[in-house]
């Protein structure tokens, strides 16, 4: 197993009886997912999807990549919240954050997942003189974010190279019947890929909308969604063992003690967008009817130099969850400086992730001295094959965690509020009546 939970740090603060006392509620959450009779039951296409995806797109998947890092310089992925966060987090989880600056072959930016002028105008300038192809993803083909960068970076495609080639250049990951994108790319003849109905946009990281991008990134896909099968089968046993259910029932049981915030930390960089991808996953799960835990994030030991102190010392809010990363990509050995000048010798003639290591205990004993509750995710390595396994770990624990909360953990009525008052204030039409009012708050 190359996922597991470690509760050991949490003893003092949950007792076993604790976890007796609600195993019941995970049994009947494990048997609402199991026979599709809980809240959100058309949205479980995630659970077996490892094992059932479609085997004839997952090859032309691996296809449309080869074209792409022959053909191109540059690999524009358009997309937003789950049509973007889960394709660059494994891709820098395994790749690393400078993969680009790096790694010869095909360079990949991700836009389409903000409004800023600013960064558009980066990603225009980034394709002067290059070879560049581009993956629109929206699940809705709708989204405002991704269309609106989109209708640019296509007119900049089809002014550099013509409109034929650069039909030939875009590949649209969408639903498969509906929605303007998928008519538009049928209309054009671009290539597309689907995102299946009842795989929501935070679990699609191991369809197409995830898949093409990892894979442009010379990634090895095969062995990502193996991971994820492995996964499926490990925690698809019902056991006060499994430990995806060990790590929901622990944040229910925290959250019922009062905590608040979940802080997810890793000592590894190259983590940081997996942590903005379990935030989306948690936060919009369970983010709902006025409950839920906040999904925080840090890198360490970086931000134990500017949250630390929070953590260490401030109100006593949340609890921690810690990604533990047992074999790092890349090691380096500390040699001993002859002098001593900067006093460093102690740490001398060993890898640096030793070091690493010492930091993380160091933090985990003081951070539970300090009275915050602190789990242990341990993942044996980023590998494409471990981050397939800790994704569906990570589905498999939240879809849980909501049931345990009594929410439907796969959908997100709430993300619709500022849509609607930006249309407005825009002046989409049919928005008119709440442009008035919305205006009159802003005014008055
Ligand atoms: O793939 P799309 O339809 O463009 O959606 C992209 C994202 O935007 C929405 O507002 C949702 O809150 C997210 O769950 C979704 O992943």
């Amino acid at each position: 197993m190359s996922v597991k939970f470690n509760g050991k740090h949490l003893a003092k603060f949950i007792r076993p009886e604790e976890y007796d006392a609600i195993y019941p509620q995970v049994e009947l959450a494990h048997r609402q997912l199991n026979d599709h009779s809980g809240p959100g039951n058309d949205f479980l296409g995630w659970m077996d999807l490892p094992h059932t995806y479609d085997k004839e797109e997952f090859a032309r998947i691996k296809q449309a990549a080869e074209k792409i890092r022959s053909d191109s310089d540059v690999l524009l992925v358009a997309g937003i919240g789950g049509s973007y966060l889960g394709a660059r987090a494994v891709v820098e989880a395994c790749k690393g954050v400078y993969h680009n600056d790096i790694e010869d072959g095909v360079k990949i930016y991700f836009c389409g997942n903000t409004i800023s002028p600013t960064y558009l105008n980066d990603i225009i300038r980034i394709t002067k003189g290059k070879r560049f192809s581009i993956n629109v993803i929206s699940k809705s083909g709708t989204t405002t974010e991704t269309a609106l960068a989109f209708r640019v970076l296509r007119k900049l495609l089809e002014d550099s190279v013509g409109p034929e080639e650069a039909n030939k250049r875009i590949y649209a990951t969408t639903d498969r019947s509906k929605g303007t994108l998928k008519q538009l790319a049928d209309a054009q003849g671009w290539p597309t890929f689907v995102v299946p109905d009842d795989v929501g946009g935070r679990y699609s990281v191991l369809t197409a909308v995830g898949l093409l991008p990892i894979a442009c990134a010379g990634i090895d896909i095969d062995a990502l969604m193996q991971g994820a099968a492995d996964a499926c089968d490990a925690y698809g046993v019902c056991s006060p063992d499994n430990d995806a259910y060990r790590y929901a029932m622990t944040r229910n049981i925290l959250y019922r003690k009062g905590k608040l915030v979940e802080t997810l930390a890793c000592f590894e960089p190259d983590f940081a967008m997996m942590n903005e991808w379990y935030k989306q996953l948690f936060g919009e799960s369970e983010g709902k009817d006025q409950k839920g835990l906040m999904p925080t994030s840090c890198i360490f030991s970086t931000d134990l130099h500017s949250m630390g102190q929070f953590l260490q010392d401030g109100s006593r809010t949340m609890f921690e969850t810690y990604v533990d990363i047992k074999n790092t990509r890349e090691d380096f050995y500390i040699e001993e400086l002859e002098g001593n000048f900067d006093g460093l010798n102690f740490l001398a003639n060993q890898n640096m992730s030793v070091v690493n290591r010492k930091a993380m205990e160091g933090t985990i004993l003081a951070h539970t001295d300090g009275g915050v509750p602190l789990g242990v995710i341990e993942v044996d390595s980023l590998s494409a094959y471990d981050v397939g396994y800790l994704i569906y770990f990570f589905w498999k624990a939240c879809a849980v965690s909501g049931y345990l909360l009594s929410v439907n953990p796969f959908d997100q009525p709430g993300v619709e509020s500022y849509k609607k008052n930006m249309f407005a204030l825009l002046g989409k039409p049919g928005y008119e009546d709440r442009k008035a009012e919305l205006e009159a708050k802003l005014n008055g």
